[in-house]
């Protein structure tokens, strides 16, 4: 099955993305762990799907895939790199574009520099919601934050529990590039207590304004970047009191802006999305 794909990234969080307002695809989960697959595939984070949109006053709906095949809620570089996709394959003439994801209508806006600012919609805080299993838990307020004592590997981590739609843990690390990303980043994406596992975030506080941030995502390990990870993260430092809006949260693939004015208001993230390369993939039928 030939499929036209392009190659993007969100500060080196990178995505194959498929039109599928001029294509039809559906995919099993084997075929988009295929496509992910940096050797025997294409090779990305996510895939996104671009398609027309369903809802009235809606103007596109896309969906998004993680390496392991699976379909997930939210993707904030991937919003971005939805922009940039939309607008050069000329879908669609509008700079503000409201796009329907699994969890919920996100707004996000090309702006005059090249950049691309998204309304990401307001955290969801409440931990059940998120979802995290807080039974038997005695959490610590911190400031705004209440903070949870997660047992990883006989060791007690405290996290703070956000949703930007997807599920985020986060913690804060003294140095983020010492961090335990790599050995801890897994057992707490596969935690109990995240009954649909959860994106891992390791921050290190800079100063009020900036932070350092790492991400073990959910269903793709950790990535250079990642949007919604950078959310969580400053919700969580400005809700211990540690941070204030705005954030330059900087990653390993470059820098992301995060703003947020406080409980209830939608988290605005602004960053780069770049296209890479177009292409063409003889996916197989069976796999
Ligand atoms: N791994 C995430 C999806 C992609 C999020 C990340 N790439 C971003 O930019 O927000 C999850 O399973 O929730």
């Amino acid at each position: 099955m030939k499929i036209k794909f392009t190659k993007m990234h969100g500060a080196g969080n990178d995505f194959v993305v498929l039109d599928a307002v001029n294509q039809a695809i559906s995919l099993t989960p084997a075929q988009w762990q295929f496509i992910a697959d940096r050797r025997f595939g294409i090779g990305a984070d996510q895939m996104l799907v671009v398609e027309k949109a369903q809802g009235a006053g809606i103007d596109f709906r896309y969906r998004i895939y993680n390496a392991d095949g699976g379909e997930v809620e939210q993707c904030g570089n991937g919003a971005r790199a939805f922009v940039r996709f939309v607008t050069e394959k000329g879908l669609t003439d509008k700079r503000a574009i409201r796009v329907e994801t699994m969890s919920g209508v996100i707004e996000p806006r090309l702006e005059d520099d090249g950049q691309i600012t998204v309304d990401m919609g307001a955290p969801i805080l409440t931990p059940a919601d998120v979802p995290f299993d807080s039974h038997g838990l005695q959490h610590r307020s911190e400031a705004e934050d209440n903070l949870w004592p997660l047992d990883v590997a006989g060791k007690t981590t405290w996290i703070s529990v956000v949703s930007m739609g997807n599920p985020h843990a986060v913690q804060l690390v003294d140095d983020s590039e010492a961090a335990p990303v790599l050995t801890d980043g897994p057992l707490i994406e596969h935690h109990p207590r995240f009954p649909k596992r959860v994106n891992a975030g390791f921050m290190q506080v800079v100063d009020r304004h900036h932070i350092n941030l790492r991400v073990y995502e959910r269903g793709a390990g950790e990535t250079l970047a990642c949007g919604t990870g950078a959310c969580a993260a400053v919700v969580a430092g400005i809700r211990r009191g540690l941070l204030d809006s705005p954030v330059a949260v900087q990653t390993h693939g470059g820098v992301l802006n995060i703003a947020w004015a406080g409980p209830g208001e939608p988290v605005m993230m602004t960053g780069p999305a770049v296209t890479v390369f177009e292409g063409e993939i003889d996916l197989p039928d069976q796999l």
